[in-house]
């Protein structure tokens, strides 16, 4: 076991990060090694006077020598230290009292956080260099009131993000969970919220680094930032730029010095927050023919025909769907169950072109009605051959949209009608699909419908196409008892009234039963069983002892002479 879940996930590891990461971390070596040998080996040169003052390009000074004749390249390279050290410490003042405020903004009481993001508004309304050599300049020159002054400068943005961040994240399922079951705030904070925000923080963490660096170069440059004898990048090139019309090498080397360091962080952090997000930077999903095997010819009604498809995860080389075979006549409603994770849901993003990002499917054939599914179909035509209705029709439909303008939209999209023709169109089918006040639906949002009545609209939108098949997957286990049975009723109606197929997912067998014509049964990614005579199956009849326990389990749902069908009438 320790060796599926631990490989996979060092798999993962490696591949999220990307190139530019690791150039980032190779650039970010080489600073530190910098900082920390140059001083030790170049300190002398970089800080003795010499009679070659004013010196352009040389041999022995490559990017020249200061007005007191010390070398160039010796005092980039030694200013290193001292100025990657503030830029760190300037950019971790800002993380930590920046991400400390937004959470106490957040962890405060309804009054104190009003006060406390009006002050934030009020810190990030005004320009980050501006507030720095503001704040600089009431603490005086030197190098350590210019860190202190940046990294205060630059909390606000951190202060802002976090209160944004944790105000949308507190309202999520999990975090209220915590709170009733009396996780205390601030162990929600640090377990639940800081978490999930690593992603957006990283990447304003390497803005700041290379953002400090630039400011501290900056307040440097108008003398505020590192004071003589000690200097930074900032300071040599404010040296340089009174010489830039008659020593211009003299900045060439502060400046590439400051834009390498930039590049590192900001290559750093993008790679460290892409890798924070497990969705990033998978694979594309592939889907793929695999020949040498012999089909048998498609008779003319079937609709869909899938032979010896195998789903693997690209990562772990598991095998979650292996060698299943499945067809659908034209009108034919087949039922697939299984237990949780039997790979029922996989084989249907094959079937409908939504196979998830890390997997490659593999198969001798997946067609549908003439279109190869493992070939190029267009989005137009594919809405137009399958619609999907899925378990949860609140995770399918926009919160921000009403129902008439997002459905309306993918149906005038998918048939290439006018909005008005869709919105007549979706309007006639939630009348089909027995909505009450139909208009006034069109409407609503979807925060404004219940869980069944999100997925009669869901089924009215799959209606409106007129889609070849219907891909059905665990419509009705979010649902109550009596929507489950109304929904299952629209589905039968759509099949009997339309022609339309149906893929029928679910992990019932006794809602199955009262739908489906024929019924596969999955156990581990592969096909256990086919059942013809749905109607009549019994623990004694079927085949494989899963199959067996799974009748047996089930408590079959109730619907004398399959009723549904009645309502279908
Ligand atoms: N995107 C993915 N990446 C990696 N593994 C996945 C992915 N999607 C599904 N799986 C794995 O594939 C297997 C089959 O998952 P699938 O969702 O098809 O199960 P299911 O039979 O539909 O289960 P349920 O009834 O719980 O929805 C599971 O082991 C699951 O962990």
């Amino acid at each position: 076991m320790a060796s599926l879940f631990t490989r996979p996930r060092a798999a993962a590891r490696r591949r999220t990060a990307s190139p530019l990461l690791y150039l980032g971390y190779g650039m970010l070596a080489v600073l530190v090694l910098t900082a920390i040998i140059a001083p030790i080996f170049l300190d002398h040169a970089a800080t003795t006077l010499t009679s070659t003052a004013n010196s352009g390009p040389t041999h022995a000074h490559p990017m020249g020598t200061d007005s007191l004749g010390r070398d160039m390249l010796a005092r980039v390279l030694v200013a290193t230290r001292e100025t990657m050290l503030a830029a760190v410490f300037s950019t971790a003042i800002a993380a930590v009292l920046g991400i400390g405020l937004g959470i106490a903004a957040w962890l405060a009481a309804r009054r104190v956080r009003e006060v406390i993001l009006r002050l934030i508004e009020f810190w990030v309304s005004y320009p980050t260099l501006l507030v720095a050599i503001i704040v600089a300049a009431i603490l005086g020159r030197g190098l350590a009131p210019a860190v202190f002054a940046i990294g205060l400068a630059n909390a606000g943005g951190f202060a802002r993000l976090t209160a944004n961040l944790a105000a949308g994240i507190s309202t999520r399922e999990f975090v209220v969970t915590a709170r009733l079951m009396g996780v205390p705030s601030g162990r929600i904070a640090t377990r639940h919220i800081v978490p999930n925000m690593a992603e957006p923080q990283l990447i304003l963490i390497a803005q700041a680094f290379a953002g400090a660096l630039v400011e501290l170069s900056g307040l440097s440059f108008i003398g505020l930032g590192a004071q003589s004898p000690s200097f930074d990048w900032g300071a040599l090139l404010n040296e340089g730029a009174s010489k830039i019309y008659t020593n211009p090498i003299l900045i060439v080397g502060p400046s590439i010095a400051l834009v390498f360091a930039s590049l590192a962080a900001l290559f750093v952090g993008d790679g460290l927050a892409a890798a924070a997000n497990p969705r990033t930077n998978l694979r594309r999903a592939r889907m793929l023919h695999h020949s040498g095997t012999e089909l048998a010819p498609l008779t003319p009604d079937t609709l869909l025909s899938v032979d010896h498809l195998t789903v693997r995860h690209d990562d772990s080389g598991r095998e979650l769907v292996s060698d299943v075979s499945l067809s659908i006549r034209r009108g034919e409603v087949l039922g697939i169950v299984g237990e949780s994770g039997s790979g029922k849901s996989v084989t249907a993003s094959v079937v409908s072109k939504l196979l998830a990002e890390g997997l490659t499917a593999t198969a001798a054939r997946a067609e549908l009605s003439g279109a190869d599914l493992l070939g190029r179909v267009s989005g137009r035509e594919l809405a137009r051959r399958v619609a999907m209705v899925y378990q949860d029709p609140g995770t399918a439909l926009n919160p921000a949209l009403t129902l008439g303008n997002q459905l309306s939209d993918v149906l005038s999209r998918a048939l290439g009608s006018t909005r008005r023709a869709a919105r007549q169109n979706l309007l006639e089918r939630f009348r089909d699909v027995l909505l009450t006040d139909p208009e006034g639906r069109m409407r609503q949002y979807p925060h404004q419908l219940s869980g069944g009545m999100k997925q009669r609209a869901m089924i009215a939108s799959a209606m409106s196409t007129r889609a070849e098949l219907l891909v059905a997957d665990e419509p009705t286990t979010a649902l109550d008892v009596t929507v489950q049975r109304e929904v299952l009723t629209l589905i039968k109606r759509m099949n009997a009234t339309m022609g339309t197929s149906v893929l029928f997912i679910s992990h019932d067998l006794g809602v199955v039963r009262a739908l489906c014509d024929r019924v596969l049964v999955m156990r581990d990614g592969r096909i256990v069983e086919a059942i013809d005579d749905v109607a009549h199956m019994t623990p004694e009849g079927v085949v494989h002892p899963y199959t067996r326990q799974l009748l047996e389990a089930t408590p079959i749902v109730t619907m004398p002479g399959r009723d549904i069908e009645g309502a279908a009438r």
